[in-house]
């Protein structure tokens, strides 16, 4: 019914357009009688003015007559000829009216043959030009002979000489034709030169052509082109004097070949366009019956609003932030200058001379950006690095050799107070403010204090590292504030992985808003490391789940579909719903690639790679940035990294693959690439109390029922996964075998008891004891069971494993 509707409204629409719009279509038969009657009516006039040009002057006396039948005229388009002769030609433009009949001709050809309007309104509006230009050029040459001119020819002429003089007349009638040479045939000072060039080179071959004395052959292309550019232009041939030197008329010429052929090639392309002129006619894209059917829903109940169950969501305000009193960049003049000197002496000691030396001051360190004298090699004061830090008696001073972008020299020194930037700076930035990013994260201020704001839908993942107390924990803590202040519930869900238990269990207050879990689990913050493998293995069911709904629904990625989802053109009973993005931040990563190793490792490279187009981040923070922890395939699949300040140069090459991160000075100072320059960042700080006022304030707003429920995880089949080589196994695995199956107790802590172990061995041995299938899978809190009945059955089982 809508449809039908919809139908029967497009065509009354339709009825009330035409009536409206007055139809100028001609039919063929009015084309043939309007275009013949032009046509002649144009000759018939060019036979009028023609024939006044010799009996003018005798029908002159019975022009005030007309239209009298009695009267006799010489004209030979009789009364109406004269009349029509002396008011165009006598009274008008003189001469120049000749074209008025061509153009009337013009216009019947054109409806005759049915050609574009636009071109005859053209040659109209060109014609006139060249009548008024004309008239008023005879005007000034002939002022005497009025029918040259026409009476406001000559009318025009004396107009303008009274204001400028007569050579101003002919200054502007020159300026006249220019304009009109440049504006009509695209005439540039370039084709103007390439004229006279292409006539000098046609001379010359003709020159060539009639000695025939070079030695050196002539491209025969070339003489055919000068020929054809010759003919073109109809240049006036030349006898140039005798040239001595042939072959550097031969030089000339090839040299001269490839322009003005390029050039003429392109006059030619532009007069061809001026040609022909294609009309595009605009398509109207059909709409799909979808297409009709969700404009309609959208019309009768808007767009979909995923923000709507809490649609009373207030984001947090400003001033739950944090103000600090030593905000803002603080200029210490006599620090400055005190810097300045140093490096200056220093450099000089080892006789490398400066040009000239600029400072920006930054949040925690200032660069003095230096432009050596000429000569100086860039590498020989990179090499001065420590010599600097030593005059300087600094921490943390970075050169950078050179400024990328900038042909300077950096040399990063620590100011002696650092200023803090506040978290509420950079939120309260315009820059965060005003972001059109999916994702903002207003991770901190550059070194030239503006405000970073990173999009980490872009990244698409972001690798953390840093020794302890650096201020990791801060950084992502930032990075969760920036999101919660520019993100609603609906928009994002975290998954929180916490090893160390602290850091991130403020945001248990935010659950119900913001958090997302495994449907059994009751916290959704995971501090066990080995539910980490359930939620990583649930997050790519996920993930795969989004491909599935992203290609039934023919779009490429997370934002195409949430559109198309609010545009309603997804129906949420074929499984379709508003996509959340989710970000994922692990904390500690080195704890869990260490307990869990493989396990996680595999489900979080799955993730990184394929995770960023259905809108699923990874953040990943580690303390111990060694190789085995940021292996080859993550870091592969996390383009955009943090470091903080670490104890080791290898350190920093691990996760930035450079040096630089050694030299940082701590508490925030940070270096950020997002794969390829480096930036020095002082990061954000938001302390706790910050952010549990901040989660205080969402937490106390109305909430969903629950979590963002993630997919169910069900381990495999035979409650293994995993796949451990008997020759790998731990050397207390027998015991620890023993252990178990007598106390029909499938627990890591009863064998670090028993076995004095820690817990990461005493969990990778019941791993190992699960793919012997001497205990089965893992089951939550409650210890695993116990395959084996007792003693004589794993003698058995462990011999039958050695045949
Ligand atoms: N951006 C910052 N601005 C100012 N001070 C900071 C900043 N970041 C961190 N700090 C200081 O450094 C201290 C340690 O920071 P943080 O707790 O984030 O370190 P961490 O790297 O997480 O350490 P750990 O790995 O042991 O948890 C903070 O308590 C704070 O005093």
């Amino acid at each position: 019914m809508a449809k039908a509707k919809s139908k029967s409204k497009t065509k009354a629409t339709k009825k009330k357009f035409s009536i409206k719009k007055p139809n100028l279509k001609l039919t063929s038969q009015q084309k043939l009688i309007f275009g013949s009657l032009l046509v002649l009516l144009g000759v018939l006039i060019f036979i009028a003015f023609l024939s006044f040009l010799f009996t003018g002057k005798a029908d002159q006396s019975v022009l005030g007559e007309f239209p009298s039948r009695a009267v006799e005229t010489k004209n030979w388009a009789s009364q109406s000829g004269a009349w029509i002769s002396d008011l165009f030609i006598q009274r008008g433009f003189g001469i120049a009216s000749f074209i008025f009949s061509g153009l009337i001709f013009l216009s019947g050809i054109y409806i005759l043959l049915d050609l574009k309007k636009e071109k005859l309104f053209k040659h109209w509006f060109w014609g006139t030009i060249i009548i008024i230009w004309t008239s008023t050029l005879l005007g000034f040459l002939a002022p005497q002979t009025g029918v040259l001119s026409g009476t406001i020819g000559f009318e025009l002429n004396i107009f303008i000489q009274d204001y400028i003089g007569k050579i101003g007349v002919v200054l502007l009638l020159i300026f006249g034709l220019i304009t009109y040479l440049a504006i009509r045939f695209g005439f540039t000072p370039e084709r103007i030169a390439a004229l006279f060039k292409s006539a000098k080179k046609d001379i010359k071959s003709e020159f060539e052509d009639a000695s025939k004395e070079s030695s050196v052959p002539i491209d025969n292309t070339l003489t055919e082109e000068a020929e054809a550019i010759k003919t073109a232009f109809d240049v006036k041939e030349e006898t140039e004097p005798t040239i001595s030197n042939h072959s550097k008329i031969t030089e000339l010429v090839v040299e001269e070949k490839e322009k003005p052929s390029t050039n003429f090639e392109i006059e030619i392309a532009k007069e061809e366009e001026e040609e022909i002129e294609i009309k595009v006619e605009k398509v109207v894209e059909e709409k799909s019956e979808i297409d009709n059917l969700s404009d309609k829903l959208v019309a009768d109940f808007g767009q979909f609003d995923p923000t709507l169950e809490l649609s009373n969501y207030q984001f947090p305000p400003l001033d739950l932030l944090k103000k600090y009193d030593n905000e803002g960049v603080t200029i210490n003049q006599e620090e400055l200058e005190a810097n300045k000197n140093k490096i200056v002496d220093t450099l000089n000691n080892y006789k490398i001379g400066i040009a000239s030396i600029k400072a920006t001051i930054g949040p925690t360190v200032t660069l003095y950006e230096i432009v050596p004298e000429a000569g100086i090699r860039i590498s020989k004061i990179k090499n001065l690095e420590d010599d600097i830090a030593l005059s300087l008696s600094a921490l943390g001073i970075r050169i950078i050799a050179p400024i990328p972008g900038k042909g300077t020299i950096g040399i990063e020194v620590p100011n002696t107070n650092a200023t803090i930037v506040s978290m509420r700076s950079v939120i309260a930035s315009q820059k965060f403010q005003n972001t059109k990013m999916h994702l903002p994260i207003a991770i901190g201020k550059t070194i030239s204090n503006e405000t970073l704001v990173i999009d980490l839908a872009k990244m698409p993942h972001l690798l953390m590292a840093g020794a302890t107390g650096q201020g990791k924990s801060v950084g992502l803590n930032a990075v969760l504030t920036s999101l919660l202040y520019k993100k609603h519930p609906a928009e994002v869900k975290f998954v929180l992985v916490d090893p160390k238990k602290v850091e991130l269990t403020l945001f248990n207050k935010i659950e119900r808003h913001y958090l997302a879990k495994l449907p059994d689990e009751a916290e959704a913050i995971i501090t066990d490391n080995t539910k980490v493998i359930n939620t990583l293995n649930s997050l790519c069911i996920e993930m795969d789940n989004r491909y599935e709904m992203l290609k039934n629904a023919l779009c490429r990625n997370i934002v195409e579909y949430n559109k198309k989802f609010k545009d309603r053109k997804l129906n949420p009973n074929d499984g379709h719903a508003f996509l959340p993005y989710i970000v994922l931040v692990v904390d500690e990563f080195a704890d869990l690639i260490m307990t869990a190793g493989k396990e996680v490792e595999t489900p979080v490279a799955r993730l990184a790679q394929l995770a960023r187009a259905i809108g699923i981040h990874l953040i990943i923070a580690t303390q111990r940035p060694s190789v085995n922890v940021i292996t080859g395939i993550i870091k592969a699949n996390f383009p955009a990294r943090i470091a903080f300040r670490v104890s080791s140069k290898i350190d920093s090459r691990t996760i930035l693959d450079a040096g630089g991160a050694d030299q940082l000075i701590g508490r925030g100072d940070m270096l950020y690439t997002q794969g390829n320059d480096m930036i020095r960042i002082q990061c954000a700080f938001v302390d706790t109390p910050e952010v549990e006022k901040i989660v205080d304030f969402i937490g106390a707003q109305k909430a969903y029922p629950d979590a963002y429920l993630l997919p169910e995880y069900v381990g495999e089949e035979g409650g293994t996964s995993l796949d451990i080589d008997i020759d790998d196994r731990d050397k207390l695995f027998r015991d620890a075998a023993e252990i178990i199956v007598t106390a029909q107790q499938g627990s890591a802590s009863l064998l670090q008891r028993k076995l004095k172990l820690g817990y990461n061995r005493a969990g990778r041995i019941i791993d190992q004891l699960e793919a012997a299938g001497i205990v089965g899978g893992f089951e939550g809190s409650k210890a695993r069971q116990v395959l084996v009945p007792d003693l004589i059955a794993l003698d058995q089982l462990l011999e039958n494993e050695g045949q």
